[in-house]
This record gives structure tokens, C-alpha cells and sequence, in this order.
């Protein structure tokens, strides 16, 4: 805490506490991020043990991943109410404003730590395999974990409004399922590569909620095909990524901490990559816009 500058702000003059002026100077906002996001004790003192830490155990990813998959299709098959569009669109603003406040801070949460905690570059991409998954680091991986879960409410958002069920694609359940499942391995194995992905994808989640923030307050942002390219880049570094722990793994002795959790991450982006790649030809190709237009003019 910035101890020092609150104490250098008092000072006392024949025994009255008097409360000078804080000298603004002194103030370092990159110390008060790291007292708060990474030294703060409950993040230094952070440890992911497997059925101990809330939502650590295997049962609760079942039961989680489970609940929210035969919810959906239950929810699907039979709309149970539909929100009045004024509060519906208030509801929805407020759930992105908080995912693009939780993502904006997870990322500088995750590159401090990660720019604090790491001996050397190398650790960015490769864990040593003795690494134990404790610190500020995985404390982001845990929040990152969490907050997955929390996007689930994004399905329930779609189903809350009759209209919008034909939203709810393959693509959009495959991923909220699944991410969760992958953030869990991640922790499981003491991933490599963790601050990475969790770095990059919070920063094209900040972009990405903006984009649907600005649709429940009624604005139709012109960038949505620049939120899509932002994605499948984010796809595509993933491989770079992916390549680099694989090639430390393989390619020498000591190897890199959890590759089992690279190699399930790994696979997911392919189908994510796939799944986006085919979104983006049904939704921005020429022949699309052309249908969109002739839909707009009748
Ligand atoms: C531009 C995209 C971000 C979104 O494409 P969409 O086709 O969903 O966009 P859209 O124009 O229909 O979105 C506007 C509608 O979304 C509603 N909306 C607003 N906030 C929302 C939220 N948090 N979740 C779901 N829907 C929401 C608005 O009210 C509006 O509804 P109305 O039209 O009724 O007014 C795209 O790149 C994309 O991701 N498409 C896949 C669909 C998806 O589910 N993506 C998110 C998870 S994948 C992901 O997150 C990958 C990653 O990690 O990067």
C-alpha cells in the first residue's frame, strides 16, 4: 500500500495531527497497480489446490459444464419469458460494462504479475515442470477461470428474448462450454502459456464487449468485422504460441509444464478457428452484405 506517501502527507506540529496537501508527485500509479494486482496478499498468497480452492474439484466442472449445457437446450426448446426490450437492453448494457471492466482487469492483473513474477522471457511462454500453480499469476488464471463461468450469462441474455433465440448458434454454446473446460485444464496441469492466452484473449474481450455494449445501448457499431478479425488473429498467434511450447517441449530436456493442457487448448483453437473462419464468409462476404441491403430497401 502506499504507506509512505499517505505518512509523508501527515505531520505533526506541537503534538496536532495536521493533514498536509498530498504531494501529487510522489505518487506512482505502476506501484499502486502492483500493491493492488499483484502484492496484494490474497493474490501473492494464492494457491490452486485441487478440491480445496471453490470450483477446483472435477465433480464441479461436470456438474457446471453439464448444468449449463442441458439448461440451454432445455431453455431453447421452451422459451419460458421474454424481458421487456427497455429492461432486457439495461440489463444486457450492465452485464458488458462489468465483463469489459473484469477482462480490461485481468489483463494489467496478468502482464504485471507476469512481468514481475517471470525470471526470464522464457517463463512467459514455458513453465519449468517442476512449477507449482500458486502466486499472482495463477491467481489471474483462476479469476480468468471464474469468469468464464460468469459468461454464461451471455446465453441467458440470448434466451431471455424470443426473438433473438435464432442467435444462439453452435458456435457460441460449443465455445462457453468448452472454455471453461480449457481454463480448468490449465489450472489442472500448471499450463504453459497461460499468461499469454489469458492476456490476449481479456484484451479482445474488452473490444469485443464494447462491440455489445454498444448494441444493447441501440447503436449498431460499423467495426463488428474488425471484432471478428481481432478474434481470429487471436486464433491465429495461438498457434505461434502453441508452436514455440511445443518445440521447448520436444526439442529439449527439460521440457515445459503442462503440455497436456497446451495440447487439449491447442485443439480447441482449430475448431474455434474453423468455426470463426466459416462466421466470418456467412456474414461479411459480398453475396451477405448484397442480402443484407436488398432485406434493408424492402
Ligand atoms: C462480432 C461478434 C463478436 C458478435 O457477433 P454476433 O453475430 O453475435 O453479433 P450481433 O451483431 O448479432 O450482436 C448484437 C446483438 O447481441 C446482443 N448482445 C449484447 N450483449 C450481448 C452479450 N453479452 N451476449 C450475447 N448477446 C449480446 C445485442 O443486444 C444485440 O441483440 P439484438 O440484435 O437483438 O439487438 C462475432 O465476432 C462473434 O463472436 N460471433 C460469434 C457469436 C458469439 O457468441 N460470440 C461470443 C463468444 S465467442 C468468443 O468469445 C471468442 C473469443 O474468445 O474471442
Amino acid at each position: 500500500m502506499t504507506t509512505t506517501t499517505a505518512a509523508a502527507a501527515i505531520t505533526t506540529v506541537n503534538t496536532t495531527a495536521v493533514v498536509l496537501p498530498m504531494n501529487y508527485s510522489t505518487i506512482n500509479p505502476t506501484s499502486i497497480l502492483l500493491d493492488w494486482l499483484v502484492n496484494h496478499p490474497m493474490i501473492l498468497n494464492f494457491s490452486w489446490s485441487e478440491g480445496q480452492t471453490l470450483g477446483s474439484s472435477p465433480r464441479f466442472l461436470t456438474f457446471t459444464v453439464l448444468s449449463y449445457l442441458s439448461l440451454t437446450f432445455f431453455l431453447s426448446q421452451n422459451p419460458f419469458f421474454s424481458l421487456e426490450s427497455h429492461l432486457r437492453r439495461r440489463i444486457t448494457a450492465l452485464h458488458n460494462f462489468i465483463l469489459i471492466v473484469i477482462s480490461f482487469t485481468m489483463a494489467i492483473g496478468c502482464t504485471l504479475s507476469t512481468l514481475s513474477q517471470s525470471p526470464d522471457v522464457h517463463y512467459i511462454i514455458c513453465f519449468p515442470t517442476n512449477t507449482k500453480p500458486k502466486g499472482p499469476i495463477f491467481f489471474w488464471a483462476y479469476m480468468f477461470y471464474l469468469s468464464k463461468i460468469y459468461e454464461y450469462i451471455d446465453t441467458l441474455l440470448i434466451l431471455m428474448n424470443n426473438k433473438s433465440i435464432s442467435r444462439l448458434s453452435f458456435l457460441h454454446v460449443y465455445h462457453h462450454a468448452t472454455v471453461v473446460i480449457m481454463c480448468y485444464l490449465g489450472l489442472h496441469t500448471t499450463q504453459s502459456s497461460l499468461p499469454l492466452v489469458i492476456v490476449t484473449n481479456c484484451l479482445v474481450h474488452v473490444f469485443m464487449y464494447s462491440y455489445y455494449l454498444l448494441c444493447a445501448l441501440g447503436f449498431r457499431p460499423k467495426w463488428k468485422k474488425l471484432v471478428t478479425d481481432c478474434q481470429i488473429l487471436q486464433f491465429l498467434s495461438s498457434f505461434v504460441i502453441f508452436s514455440l511450447i511445443f518445440g521447448y517441449h520436444f526439442g529439449t530436456n527439460s521440457g515445459c509444464s503442462g503440455i497436456w493442457g497446451c495440447v487439449f487448448s491447442a485443439g480447441f483453437v482449430i475448431t474455434l478457428l474453423y468455426l470463426f473462419l466459416d462466421f466470418h464468409s456467412k456474414s461479411y462476404s459480398a453475396v451477405t452484405n448484397k442480402l443484407k441491403l436488398q432485406d434493408k430497401e424492402m
